[in-house]
C-alpha cells in the first residue's frame, strides 16, 4: 500500500470569469501544497464556471477556456507549484467532424491533469445529463477516454460528475482496469436531501469500481441553481473517510492508504458496459511511493437538518446573486406578512442588515397589525425602512381610469411594484420578489405587481415550508449568517392568517384551500406529475383536484414572467418544469 494526501477544492467559481477562476485555482493550489497534498482536485468546469449554458456555443468562449487551461498550467509552474498535480474541469472541444454551427469541433465538458507546467492529459464527461435542469445534449458531445495516471505508485482515474450517476461508462471501466483511486470533479446542484442520495451513490460506485473515490463538488449560487458542496471521500468498501461542509468553501484534505500498481502503461480499449467503448490511457507521473508519514484523521463535517439545509441554500443563493451581479443592496415590500418577513430575514443573513432596504406601503385596506408587524421586524433586524402610503396614488389612478373589482384590487399591488422599481432605479437596489411556490403554482399574485422584481428567493418554497423556515430561523442561526438578532421574525407574522389585504377582510382561504391541503396536492401534481385520476386515487378531493389543476395550468404565463430564484426541490418552476403556455391539454378531459 502507498500513502497519498489529496486535497479537494470545494470552491465557488464565477460563470464566465475565467481570469478570476484561474486566480482562485492558483491560490487554492498553493494552500493544498502548503498542507502537503500530493494531488489537488477542482470541480467540474471550474475554469469557466458551471453551467455556462449557450456560452459554450461560442468558439471564442471555448478557445478562451482552452487557453486559460494552458496558461494556468504554465503559471502554476512559474509560481513554484508545478510539482503538485492538479485535476481541473474546463470546456474543451472534440477533434471530431464538426457539427452545424460549431465549425471547430463540438464542445466537451472536459477535465485535465496539470503537472510541471504542462497539460498532461485531457478527458471529457461520457454520460451527458439531459433531464431536469440539465440540457447537455444541446451543448456537448460525449467523451470516450479514461485517463489513469500513476501517482507515487498509485493508479488514479478521472471521471466527471454524471459519469457516476449512470450505470456503465467510466466507472465500469475503472473496475475492469483496476485503478486505486477514482477522482471525480462535479457540479451537482442542490435540492433538498440530495446529500443522502449522493453519499449512497458515491459509496456504491466505489464498490463497483473497486477503489477509493474522491468526489469534489462546486459550491455557490448561479442564477436558479445553488451548489451545496458536500464533497465526499470514501474507501474502496464505500465507507466514509471524509466529508466537507455544506454551502461553504472548503479545502478538504484527506490521507488515504491505496494499493500500489504495477500494471502495464499504454492505451487500451475497454467495453464501457453501455454499448460503447472507452479508451484508457495509462501513464506514469511518478512511480515511487511517498516516504511514510503520520496521516491526519479524515474530517467529517456535521450534516445540516432539513430546514437548516434549505435556509442555508436560500441565503447562499441570494448572497451570490447580489455579489456576482454587482449589487450593493436589495429592496423589498414589507407587508407584515410571513413571505416578505422571511425574504427580508434571508437577505439580512445573506448580505447583512445594513444593506437591506424595505418599503412599508400601507393601503386603505391594510390592517393596523400589518404596519406594526413590519415595524417590529425592522426594529429587530436593524434594516433600512421607509413608509410610502399608497392610498393617494391609487386614488389618483382611479380618478383617471375606471377600474372595479379585481382590476381595482390589483392596482394596489401594481402601485407597490412601481414604487419598488422606482427606488431600485434611483438607488441601485436589487428588487427581491416575495412570492412562494404555492402562490406561483396557483397564479396567486399580480402580474407587474407583487410579481415584479429581479430575484425571487422563496419561489421554490411551498407556503407550509415558509412557516417552517421562519420558525426554524427564530430558534437557530448558522455560522456565516450576517444577521445577529434574537428571534428576527415577529411571532405575529408567523401565526396570523395569511391575507393579500387587497380588499376589506380578504383572506387567502377565500380563494385557495388551506395551505396544508393545497401543498400536498401541489406536491403530487407539480413535483410528481400525477394526472387527475392518480391524484384522486391518491386520496385528494376530486372537486379540489379539478379546481387546483385548472389554477396551475392557467398560471403558466405568469410563471414564465416571474423572476428567477433558487431551486430547492426536485422540480422547480423554471428549468425543471417546462410546459407550453398556449396549451389546450386539460387533465380532467384526458
Ligand atoms: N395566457 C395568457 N398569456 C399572457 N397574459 C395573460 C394570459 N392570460 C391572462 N393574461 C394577462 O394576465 C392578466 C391577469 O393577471 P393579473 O393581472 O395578475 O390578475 P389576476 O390573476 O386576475 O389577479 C391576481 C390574483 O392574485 C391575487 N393576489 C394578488 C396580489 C398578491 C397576492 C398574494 O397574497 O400574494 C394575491 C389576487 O387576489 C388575485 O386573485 C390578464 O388581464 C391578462 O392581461
Ligand atoms: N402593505 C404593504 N407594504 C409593503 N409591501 C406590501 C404590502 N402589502 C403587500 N406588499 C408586498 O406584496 C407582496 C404580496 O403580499 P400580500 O400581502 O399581498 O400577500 P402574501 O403573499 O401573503 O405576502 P406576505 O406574507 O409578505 O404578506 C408582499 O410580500 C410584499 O412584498
Ligand atoms: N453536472 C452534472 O453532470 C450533474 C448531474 C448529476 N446527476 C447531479 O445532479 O449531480
Amino acid at each position: 500500500m502507498a500513502q497519498l494526501r489529496i486535497a479537494l477544492a470545494q470552491t465557488n467559481p464565477a460563470v464566465g470569469d475565467l481570469t478570476a477562476n484561474a486566480e482562485r485555482l492558483v491560490a487554492w493550489t498553493r494552500d493544498a501544497a502548503d498542507r502537503g497534498a500530493h494531488l489537488a482536485v477542482f470541480t467540474e468546469m471550474f475554469l469557466t464556471g458551471y453551467p455556462v449554458e449557450d456560452l459554450v456555443l461560442r468558439t471564442s468562449f471555448v478557445e478562451a477556456s482552452i487557453r486559460t487551461l494552458e496558461e494556468t498550467a504554465a503559471r502554476l509552474e512559474r509560481e513554484g507549484l508545478g510539482h503538485l498535480p492538479v485535476v481541473v474541469g474546463y470546456v474543451d472541444r472534440a477533434g471530431l467532424a464538426p457539427r452545424v454551427g460549431q465549425p471547430k469541433g463540438a464542445p466537451l465538458d472536459a477535465a485535465a491533469l496539470l503537472h510541471e507546467g504542462r497539460v498532461v492529459t485531457r478527458t471529457a464527461k461520457h454520460h451527458l445529463p439531459n433531464y431536469g435542469v440539465f440540457d447537455e445534449y444541446r451543448y456537448f458531445v460525449r467523451g470516450d477516454r479514461l485517463p489513469i495516471f500513476r501517482l507515487h505508485g498509485v493508479d488514479v482515474a478521472i471521471a466527471v460528475c454524471e459519469d457516476l450517476w449512470q450505470d456503465g461508462g467510466p466507472v465500469s471501466v475503472v473496475g475492469q482496469a483496476g485503478a486505486g483511486l477514482l477522482v471525480v470533479p462535479n457540479a451537482s446542484p442542490y435540492e433538498k436531501e440530495k446529500d443522502d442520495v449522493r453519499l449512497e451513490l458515491v459509496a456504491r460506485r466505489a464498490r463497483e469500481a473497486g477503489c477509493a473515490l474522491a468526489y469534489a463538488n462546486q459550491v455557490g449560487g448561479q442564477d436558479e441553481l445553488v451548489f451545496d458542496g458536500d464533497s465526499i471521500v470514501v474507501d474502496a468498501s464505500g465507507a466514509l473517510v471524509a466529508r466537507a461542509g455544506q454551502f461553504r468553501e472548503e479545502l478538504l484534505v484527506v490521507d488515504l492508504d491505496l494499493p500500489v500498481s504495477t500494471a502495464a502503461t499504454g492505451t487500451f480499449p475497454y467495453d464501457a458496459g453501455d454499448g460503447t467503448t472507452i479508451t484508457v490511457d495509462r501513464f506514469v507521473v511518478s512511480s515511487e511511493p511517498v516516504e511514510p508519514y503520520a496521516p491526519e484523521p479524515g474530517v467529517i463535517a456535521e450534516r445540516l437538518d432539513l430546514p437548516a439545509e434549505v435556509y442555508s441554500a436560500l441565503v447562499l443563493s441570494v448572497r451570490d446573486y447580489v455579489a456576482k451581479n454587482g449589487f450593493q443592496s436589495v429592496i423589498l415590500g414589507l407587508s407584515g406578512g410571513i413571505d416578505s418577513a422571511l425574504v427580508a430575514t434571508i437577505a439580512s443573513d445573506a448580505i447583512g442588515p445594513s444593506r437591506v432596504h424595505v418599503a412599508l406601503m400601507p393601503s386603505r385596506y391594510s390592517s393596523d397589525h400589518s404596519v406594526s408587524d413590519a415595524d417590529e421586524l425592522v426594529r429587530r433586524q436593524g434594516i433600512h425602512a421607509r413608509v410610502v402610503p399608497i392610498a393617494d396614488i391609487v386614488t389618483a389612478y382611479e380618478k383617471e381610469i375606471d377600474l372595479s373589482g379585481l382590476a381595482a384590487e390589483n392596482l394596489q399591488a401594481r402601485v407597490r411594484g412601481m414604487i419598488l422599481m422606482g427606488l431600485s432605479n434611483e438607488h441601485g437596489h436589487l428588487v427581491l420578489t416575495t412570492g412562494n411556490k404555492s402562490e406561483l403554482a396557483t397564479g396567486y399574485s399580480t402580474l407587474y405587481g407583487d410579481s415584479a422584481g429581479g430575484f425571487a428567493p422563496i419561489k421554490d418554497v411551498p407556503k407550509t415550508m415558509v412557516w417552517e423556515l421562519a420558525r426554524w430561523r427564530n430558534a437557530h442561526t448558522c455560522p456565516g449568517f450576517l444577521l445577529d438578532a434574537e428571534r428576527p421574525i415577529p411571532e405575529n407574522s408567523i401565526v396570523k392568517e395569511p391575507s393579500a389585504e387587497l380588499r376589506p377582510g380578504q383572506r387567502d382561504t377565500d380563494s385557495l384551500p388551506p395551505y396544508e391541503v393545497l401543498d400536498r396536492l401541489l406536491d403530487d401534481y407539480v413535483e410528481k406529475d400525477m394526472g387527475s385520476r392518480e391524484l384522486i386515487a391518491a386520496g385528494h378531493d376530486p372537486a379540489l383536484v379539478a379546481r387546483v389543476i385548472r389554477l396551475v395550468d392557467l398560471a403558466e404565463y405568469k410563471r414564465r414572467q416571474y423572476p428567477p430564484g433558487p431551486k430547492i426541490t426536485p422540480k422547480n418552476f423554471g428549468r425543471d418544469r417546462r410546459l407550453p403556455i398556449t396549451n389546450r391539454w386539460r387533465e380532467s378531459a384526458g
